[in-house]
């Protein structure tokens, strides 16, 4: 089940500090991670996502990865995140099977999500709710959404894009099962205290 903080990696070469970063995300709380890496390099994504789902099942977190159901098979990992260009989550599962996780992009779009759905999906996101740092071209989406959308899917919905410490309360009371966030979490000078603070907005909310 996909809840709290949802984090996705910056792109590096350096796997060391990838994995400090990662491991500090998981000590203050992340709930999820994601391995998002556009820079085309086979044999680095693949150690990356090896290593980095050694540290995330000590951790009893799912890895997530994106774009590449190739990688995600290969690997072993958790689940898929599927964009507009990424294959069908219909072969996606055929490939993964009935226990991995089958996340889909939905952009701005609930009748990309009621098919994601219906096609067997474990989650949707849509975005890009503020103005992003990691992708400054993405269109937006209107807080709104989320209403719509917890109304009208019983699947858990991510909120991505320009997310932070003030800004994240708005999108969970409004519906977002989950935050994915990359730049406020990963620029943060203490990672971990981040990561605790956007984790601990999911503990306020089970208590209210
Ligand atoms: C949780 C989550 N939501 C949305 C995205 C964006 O996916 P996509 O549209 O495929 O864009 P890229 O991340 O591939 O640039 C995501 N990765 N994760
Ligand atoms: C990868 C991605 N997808 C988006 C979408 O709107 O679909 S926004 C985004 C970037 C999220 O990073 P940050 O937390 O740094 O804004």
């Amino acid at each position: 089940m996909i809840g709290g903080l949802y984090a996705i990696t910056r792109e590096t070469d350096d796997s060391a500090r990838l994995l400090s970063e990662v491991e500090a995300a998981l000590r203050g709380g992340a709930a999820v991670v994601q391995y998002r890496d556009k820079s085309g390099d086979v044999a680095r994504q693949h150690e990356q996502a090896s290593e980095l789902l050694a540290l995330c099942r000590r951790h009893r977190v799912p890895l997530i990865i994106n774009d590449s159901l190739r990688l995600a098979d290969l690997v072993g990992a958790d689940g898929v995140h599927l964009g507009s260009d990424d294959g069908g989550v219909r072969e996606a599962r055929i490939v993964l099977g009935a226990d991995k996780i089958i996340g889909v992009s939905c952009y701005q779009s609930l009748d990309l999500a009621v098919a994601a759905q219906a096609a067997g999906a474990d989650y949707v996101a849509f975005g890009s709710f503020f103005a992003s740092a990691t992708k400054p071209s993405a269109p937006r989406a209107d807080i709104t959404l989320l209403q719509h959308a917890s109304r009208v899917l019983h699947l858990p919905i991510v909120a991505i894009g320009g997310i932070t410490p003030d800004n994240a309360e708005s999108l969970i009371e409004t519906g977002a099962d989950a935050i994915a966030v990359i730049n406020a979490l990963f620029e943060a000078a203490d990672i971990e205290a981040r990561a605790r603070c956007f984790a601990d907005f999911f503990i306020a909310e089970t208590e209210d």
